[in-house]
């Protein structure tokens, strides 16, 4: 067989920027200018022998077989373009041009690497595809599934989560996770997050990392196939969450140009969550008492109307109880407002406490309390959760240093359909009744 390349010459390709390589029949690299080592980090000597196809990353091998099938066949290809998986465990993406030498039985070709222009579109494309997704999707566990979507066509996602600060705002909490391929390993995922929360960076983690780690964050990634990697989700206001994301497989690393495009991506989603937030906030604040965070008058008014609808469709019963506390204006003047706060807040508490998930209460206002029933036969049933109320409230209510209060309510009930079957209707008899129920509590009879 002739010399493949004179020796001048290969000391020529190895000035050149672009990578040559030279493939024989078998598939195996048999010849490769210097610049190798930049674009798949393995050096002349360990390439040569090796089979271009390992060396492909699994999702484009059958492509590429196809397109080096097509040259053997003297079609010559320029612009094809694959992932190779370098040494290191990275992505890069090459550009090819390449021919057939009938001659010397080699595809030879030249490989430039594109993983700059790639990511700097990848960049472009999942900025434009997260900004659809935000407005595309309903709510955050919607966002999140989109956006896996999203990150999974730039990154390995066989395990993919996104932690948000619970209502306490104390801890982080996974408002989506999903573990495709992986072994169930929620526990990972966690010390991750917390410990990207801790630093307030970015984490790229790998078996045997030199990164300072806790003790069980070391252990689990001791344990880990594969990498992972996690980034905050952060906003000029602070952060909001951590996104976290796993290979899956062994031998498959994420890259520090990874974690680049992750922290971008990250960016985008954590403006996209915070605006959720706050729509979701004011869309509650809306509809609910500040104090309480019980329903307010208006969402009542909409529950009560849905109730109605349906029990007239389905023929049921449905009540209503009006509660109004007793000389809470007492409180007020004598202990001050905040103590009326917090009486307000117990004895919400404690009525909820008698009800089942399916009931409303909500605060009309001041004192005002209403109870709506759904699916129950008037009056007997209402009567009876009228009484579990009273007693509820029986016993004093703590208002805070060593100061207790015996308290007592005014409760008006109405049925549908026997008091009206509209919610005016139902609505001016429970707070008659409830006010005949104070009129004869006020005279020393007991209320209600
Ligand atoms: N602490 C506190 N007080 C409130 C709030 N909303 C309304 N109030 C007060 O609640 C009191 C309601 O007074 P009234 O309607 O006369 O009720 P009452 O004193 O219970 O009188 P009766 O119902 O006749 O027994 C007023 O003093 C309001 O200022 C609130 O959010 N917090």
């Amino acid at each position: 067989m002739e010399p493949i390349i004179g020796d001048p010459i290969a000391s020529f390709t190895d000035l050149l920027l672009d990578t040559v390589c030279m493939v024989d029949v078998s598939g195996r690299f048999v010849f490769v200018s210097a610049a190798c080592e930049n674009l798949f980090g393995f050096t002349q000597q360990e390439m040569i022998g090796k089979l271009m196809i390992d060396l492909v990353a699994p999702v484009d091998r059958e492509r590429t077989l196809a397109a080096a099938r097509n040259i053997m066949n003297g079609l010559s290809h320029i612009n094809f373009e694959n992932r190779y998986v370098r040494k290191d465990g990275g992505i890069v993406h090459i550009m090819w041009s390449a021919r057939w030498s009938e001659t010397h039985q080699l595809r030879v070709a030249v490989a430039r690497d594109v993983t700059a222009l790639k990511q700097a579109q990848a960049m472009q494309a999942a900025l434009y595809a997260i900004s659809e997704a935000a407005h595309a999707s309903e709510d955050l566990v919607d966002l999140f599934e989109r956006s896996h979507a999203i990150i999974g066509e730039l990154l390995p996602a066989a395990c993919f989560g996104v932690a948000l600060f619970d209502a306490s705002g104390q801890q982080l909490d996974f408002a989506y996770l999903v573990e495709r391929d992986v072994p169930s390993n929620a526990a990972i995922m966690r010390l991750l997050c917390d410990e990207v929360l801790l630093r307030r960076a970015a984490l790229l983690l790998e078996p045997g990392t030199a990164e300072v780690l806790s003790a069980p964050l070391r252990a689990a990634a001791n344990d880990m196939a594969g990498s992972a990697l996690a980034v905050p989700l952060a906003t000029p206001q602070g952060i909001v969450g951590v996104i976290a994301l796993r290979t899956g497989a062994a031998g498959t690393h994420y890259t520090a140009a990874d974690r680049d495009l992750l922290l971008f991506v990250a960016d985008q989603l954590a403006a996209t969550i915070e605006r959720k937030q706050l729509h979701a906030q004011m869309r509650f604040m809306a509809m609910h008492d500040e104090l309480t965070r019980l329903p307010n008058r208006r969402l009542f008014d909409d529950r009560l109307d849905t109730a109605l609808a349906r029990a007239h469709r389905q023929h049921e019963g449905l009540s209503l109880l009006f509660i109004d506390l007793d000389r809470f204006k007492h409180v007020n003047d004598q202990y001050g407002h905040a103590c009326g706060d917090i009486l307000l807040q117990q004895v919400a508490r404690r009525i909820a406490s008698c009800l089942r998930d399916t009931d409303t209460l909500a605060r009309m206002g001041g004192d005002e309390f209403v109870v709506l029933l759904e699916n129950i036969s008037p009056p007997s049933d209402a009567a009876l959760v009228m009484e579990k109320i009273h007693q509820a409230l029986a016993a004093p209510v703590e208002l805070g240093e060593g100061r207790q209060l015996q308290i007592s309510v005014s409760v008006g009930m109405a049925h549908y359909p026997e008091h009206g079957d509209s919610r005016q209707q139902l609505v001016s008899h429970a707070d008659k009744a409830m006010y005949a129920a104070k009129t004869i509590g006020a005279l020393g009879e007991p209320a209600a």
